[in-house]
């Protein structure tokens, strides 16, 4: 046999040599759930080990994170529900909690690099992504709920703000609302492929986000299809994004492959909640090794093509250096 690839397995040392994929905390982007009131913290039922922290709270826990390497937070606020209207007004209420929030971060730790979350469905009473009328969804009207939610937290700080709610034209309008309104360094990380997944369940229990009726499937995509990501894609990346989005992550590794090959923008991937909590439940029960299960689900996702990784595992691997 003159071809033998076990060679380059043989040991430690040359096993590390030839590793093609790593994963670094620069990679990481770590979500922190929101909630009002003083010296907050409570656990979400179904992620174990991720908490809603009150804002006093999330300063500290950003200042561990630091410590750690960790850079990047995604913020996500639960929002009263009676704080919560058919437009979403509380989005863009200088003194609603989510802008608070930011605000504090930003003045806290200014070297924080702060992603902010921009749909309607924390703040709506429908609980959808946009403006409901008779039951359907109004793309262009929630464009401009969207224009008004991206300039306050543009206000307030953000660094890159992130429309997760897969509005068409929503990327090119934002960008050109950010740059009229002098913010023209602020980047967008467009969740250019979101899929209307079952594996979200977990976060709306975080922020009690659940749509009150129907599904979200005339804006999210079809999980059986690959080649309409490359069409969401491209508009986006026409209209203006820094970073594509592909979400979730786990299923949809051959997306993260093709839009890729396919931009020479960084792709991010969102690991999202229900594939937290199954990896949690099952190292839980003990049928997985958490360290080795952890660390090769966030390598798969870097072979796919992921520059950032959006993950609820970001603060456990760098504090127990599990990479
Ligand atoms: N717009 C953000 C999400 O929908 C996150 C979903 C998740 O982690 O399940
Ligand atoms: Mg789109």
């Amino acid at each position: 046999m003159l071809q033998r690839p076990r060679r380059n397995r043989k040991s430690e040392a040359i096993r590390q040599m030839v590793q093609e994929t790593h994963v670094s905390a620069a990679n990481l982007i770590f979500p922190l759930f929101i909630i009002d009131g003083d010296n907050q913290k409570t656990e979400v039922a179904s992620m174990p080990g991720i908490y809603r922290y009150s804002i006093d709270n999330l300063l500290r826990e950003i200042e561990s994170c630091l410590k750690l390497g960790l850079n990047a937070f995604d913020l996500f606020p639960n929002i009263d529900e009676a704080l919560k209207d058919k437009y979403a007004t509380e989005s863009h209420r200088e003194e609603g909690l989510y802008l608070r929030a930011i605000r504090e971060v930003k003045k806290h730790f200014p070297e924080a690099c702060v992603i902010t979350d921009v749909a309607m469905d924390p703040y709506s009473s429908d609980g959808h992504d946009g403006i409901v009328e008779n039951g359907e969804i109004l793309n262009d009207e929630t464009l401009e709920v969207l224009g008004k939610m991206t300039l306050a937290q543009a206000q307030a700080g953000a660094d890159i703000i992130a429309p997760s709610d897969m509005m068409d034209g929503r990327v090119g309008h934002l960008r050109t609302m950010l740059d009229d309104h002098g913010f023209k360094h602020v980047s967008i990380m467009s969740y250019s492929a979101k899929y209307a997944s079952a594996f979200y369940g977990p976060f709306r229990d975080a922020l009690n986000s659940a749509p009150k009726f129907g599904d979200k499937k005339t804006y999210q995509m079809n999980p059986a299809n690959q080649q309409e990501a490359l069409i969401e894609a491209r508009f986006d990346e026409a209209e203006g994004a820094d970073f594509l989005m592909v979400k979730p992550a786990l299923s949809y590794l051959d997306v993260i492959k093709l839009v890729k090959d396919n931009t020479q923008l960084p792709v991010a991937a969102y690991n999202v909640s229900g594939e937290y909590a199954m990896l949690k439940a099952a190292v839980q029960r003990g049928w997985l090794n958490e360290q080795r299960a952890v660390s090769e689900v966030l390598t798969s996702i870097r072979r796919a093509g992921a520059t950032a990784i959006l993950t609820y595992h970001a603060r456990e691997v760098l504090e127990n250096k599990w990479l």
